[in-house]
């Protein structure tokens, strides 16, 4: 993917262990660290940046992406990514990832950790004992053992609860839409849908991110429906429970005990509802902070930006496939063919093409056709229209209806290596094909049904002609009048048959941009059929 040349500066905007810092350095970043800014601080400071680490304390708002403007990974030390807008990312061609898996057994044990601090009283207790009481009858509690437990998301976090709660000899009832029967047998829970678990469950822990379907996703109603004494537990994301029913339920005894790691709105201010209540009890969003999780989230982080930052590998991205750093040098030069070939046609039909077939042939057939694909659209797209980089380039095309597709040829072809790009418009089709000779420099080798074999680079002059003598001595006068010098110049005949008195094509690579002047002297010659200037 994108690679930096000069040394990429990356900003830590909330506290994260050292190693990550130390990690960019080894790897060749420029970092700061400077975290607890407003948003209008870093809206100032945004702009030198190429890469921002985050944990949950910095929102990456629209604004903030306006005024990165070199901004090219946001890597979250953590799972959950609701404090990055990752939609404005993408369009503004960011890349965003998180560590999906640093933290999970961290979470999980804070998970278990609320459960039996419910199921004991144990921060109550502890409170009024050390204020010299002795409340031993206050404090009857309710054993696990043999208890339901009933987790709404089974995903990492939740099938590493299940696992424990199974070893305190719990069964384990789970209503996650996504959990495929396999799955279920394998993590050893019972599926049910929600009304089930609700109903079923002695304790209910939350393991989903916030979206539009789990927003509230414990309303009032499904509160209501719960098992009367039911504790549960919240170390997911703030919103997923209606914390004004939760309230109202905990007083009316209908719900035993509440625990939430995480609120609505963080911090939650000091005189929210839920504080003092019975049964309740909170932690201000500690699931993820232990020193183990802590340090594996911070190495990870540093190590997959500087992945992308110095070698364009892509691990753990949410708005871009992966692609492993072994993988990247492997893609670099077809990417960079990609884009060329995707700027020549972009620049010779303009925005009305309306499909696209990428194929590839020879060794590129091996290689992972995301990437190339992302570059391909990302050269004709740019020719077009400014802003446009691999990662926002494959979202805009599926945006404007532009029909992509990919192919992969298992055929010997007469390239070692060959990619080739067919742009179709309303009325016209327009293929070019490109290899790499020596493994890494690329020509274009086909246009126009012509062979041909020259490099895109600089100003160059795209000419059909018809094939007749005394042609080129007129076009070379022409330009040498203007004082254009010609720096390379390939000619070629129109594939199938090529023979004399058809068409030919020229692609000259000239020392300077040609004049709209130049170009209609061309246009006006004997027998030319199509000028265009191009740029590379
Ligand atoms: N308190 C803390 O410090 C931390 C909180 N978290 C939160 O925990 C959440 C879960 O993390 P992981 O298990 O790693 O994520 P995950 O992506 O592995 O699992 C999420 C599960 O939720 C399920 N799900 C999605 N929509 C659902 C719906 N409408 N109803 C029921 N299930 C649904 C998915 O199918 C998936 O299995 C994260 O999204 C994050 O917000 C994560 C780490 C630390
Ligand atoms: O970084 C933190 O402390 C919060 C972790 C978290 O919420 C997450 O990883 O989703």
């Amino acid at each position: 993917m994108e690679q930096i040349m000069t040394k990429p500066k990356v900003l830590i905007s909330d506290k994260m262990d050292p190693n990550a810092a130390r990690i960019f350095e080894e790897r060749g970043c420029d970092v700061d660290v400077i975290t607890g800014e407003t948003p209008e601080q870093l809206i100032a400071r945004i702009g030198e940046y190429d890469g921002l680490a985050i944990r949950s304390s910095t929102t990456v708002t629209d604004e903030i992406l306006a005024a990165a403007t070199n901004l090219k990974v946001i890597g979250r030390a953590g799972i959950g990514v609701d404090n990055v807008d990752i939609p404005k990312a993408s369009a503004r061609g960011v890349v965003v990832m998180n560590t999906p898996f640093g933290n999970s057994i961290t979470t999980a044990e804070h998970a278990i950790a609320m459960l039996l601090a419910l199921a004991r009283q144990i921060p109550e207790a502890n409170t009024r004992t050390q204020a010299g009481e002795w409340p031993k009858k206050d404090f009857m509690g309710v054993e696990v053992t043999g208890k339901t437990l009933g987790l709404i998301g089974a995903g990492n976090i939740g099938a590493i609860v299940a696992s424990r709660a199974q070893g305190l000899r719990m069964k384990v009832i789970a209503y996650d839409p996504f959990l495929t029967p396999d799955r279920a047998v394998e993590l050893g829970v019972e599926k049910v849908d929600l009304g089930m678990l609700v109903q079923r469950a002695d304790f209910i822990t939350l393991h989903t991110p916030l979206t539009d379907e789990t927003r509230n996703i414990l309303n009032r109603e499904r509160l209501e429906q719960c098992k009367p004494g039911v504790r549960i537990v919240n170390c997911a994301r703030g919103g997923l429970i209606d914390e004004l029913a939760l309230k109202d339920l905990l007083d009316s005894d209908h719900i035993a005990g509440a625990a939430l790691d995480v609120f609505a709105k963080e911090p939650p201010a000091a005189d929210h509802p839920l504080f003092g209540t019975p049964g309740f009890i909170c932690t201000p969003h500690l699931g993820a902070s232990t020193t183990e999780a802590q340090v594996n989230v911070a190495l990870q982080v540093a190590e997959q930006m500087a992945d992308y930052l110095v070698d364009g590998g892509v691990t753990n991205a949410l708005n871009v496939p992966s692609l492993s750093a072994e993988e990247a040098p492997r893609l670099r030069p077809y990417i960079a063919l990609g884009e060329k070939l995707g700027s020549l046609v972009g620049q010779l039909e303009g925005p009305d093409v309306n499909s696209l077939t990428i194929e590839v042939e020879g060794a590129a057939a091996e290689l992972n056709m995301k990437p190339i694909t992302a570059a391909v659209l990302a050269g004709m797209m740019r020719s077009w229209s400014d802003s446009i980089n691999m990662v926002n380039a494959p979202i805009l095309a599926k945006e404007r209806g532009l029909d992509v597709r990919e192919v992969r040829h298992g055929r010997e072809g007469n390239y070692h290596t060959l990619l080739r790009v067919t742009a179709t418009t309303g009325t016209r089709k327009r293929e070019v094909a490109g290899s790499l000779f020596g493994g890494s420099e690329m020509r274009l080798v086909e246009i126009a049904g012509t062979r041909i074999e020259t490099d895109l680079d600089g100003h160059m002059i795209y000419v059909v002609n018809e094939d007749a003598p005394g042609f080129i001595g007129r076009l070379g006068s022409t330009l040498g009048e203007a004082g254009v010098n010609i720096g390379n110049f390939h000619l070629g005949r129109r594939l199938p048959d090529r023979h004399r008195g058809g068409d030919a094509v020229l692609l000259l690579t000239l020392d300077q941009r040609p004049t709209p002047e130049v170009l209609d002297a061309i246009c006006e010659l004997e027998g030319v059929k199509k000028v265009k200037a191009l740029s590379f």
